[in-house]
């Protein structure tokens, strides 16, 4: 399987230097659209190997690279639960990395938690962050994501009826088979919106999830292989690239 031009497969020894590979990428990528447009947007995920890139980048001296003022935060999903829970994503990025940064909180747009304005209605609160995502213009330039090892993307689990909503950006999330069962999801044609999508996965429970997205264009099926930007990056560590084709993975 060769990767068409605008999908890249990279492949790193472990998951630390994944990890540390990603941050300086996404150093780069921030620096980048800096320079260009004087600011930059980025998607966070949530999971194992987005907070290891954010751990990642919270111990590389060259963040200090990054206008942290000028970045424009987004989540591509959250846990529907209450604001500081330890269970969101929003609160995992914050022990992460975010409270250590120079952050604009105006530029900062986490999901809305169930305690908040739209009480414990996620389809107000998906539709709230909808419109405030339509209300900053421009395309994200990096989104990120963590494959889960089902195939998951955000909250886009593989059959669930989320993953083929079309007809707005941000979904609610019922009955997700992943706790907890509500969530908000960026849906897919928010995501292939992005101008990079950094698709992140390391370990060996990631190996077949990995295999069977880059094998497919099924995307309720496998929704990571519905995840593409302008330019489609996978992120990977050996154990996790171990059922891909050689020939569709370089070395990172
Ligand atoms: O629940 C979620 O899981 C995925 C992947 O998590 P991982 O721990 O298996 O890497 C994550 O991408 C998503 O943002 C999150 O809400």
């Amino acid at each position: 399987m060769t990767p068409p031009p605008d999908l890249a497969v990279l492949v790193h020894r472990d998951k630390e230097l994944m990890a540390h590979a990603a941050a300086a990428r996404l150093i780069t990528a921030i620096t980048d659209a800096q320079a260009a447009s004087g600011s930059a947007s980025v998607v966070l995920t949530g999971g194992r190997n987005g907070n290891g890139l954010l751990a990642a980048l919270a111990g590389s001296p060259a963040r200090e690279a990054v206008d942290w003022h000028h970045v424009e935060l987004w989540w591509g999903d959250e846990r529907f639960l209450p604001d500081g829970h330890p269970d969101r994503n929003h609160t995992q990025a914050r022990e992460a990395l975010l409270d250590a940064l120079p952050l604009d909180a105006r530029r900062v747009h986490p999901m809305p938690a169930s305690d908040g304005p739209h009480g414990g209605d996620p389809e107000a609160a998906a539709a709230a962050y909808a419109a405030e995502l339509a209300a900053v213009p421009g395309p994200f330039d990096v989104l990120l994501l963590g494959v889960g090892p089902d195939t998951h993307v955000a909250s886009l689990f593989p059959g669930h009826p989320a993953v083929r909503v079309t007809d707005r950006t941000v979904t609610a999330v019922t009955e997700a088979p992943k706790p907890p069962p509500t969530r908000i999801s960026l849906t897919l044609p928010a995501i292939r919106s992005a101008r990079e999508v950094w698709l992140l996965a390391a370990g060996e429970d990631k190996a077949e999830a990995a295999a069977t997205a880059l094998g497919t264009d099924d995307a309720t099926r496998a929704p990571a292989s519905g995840a593409r930007g302008a330019r489609t990056l996978w992120l990977l560590d050996e154990a996790a690239a171990a059922g891909i084709p050689q020939a569709a993975a370089s070395d990172g």
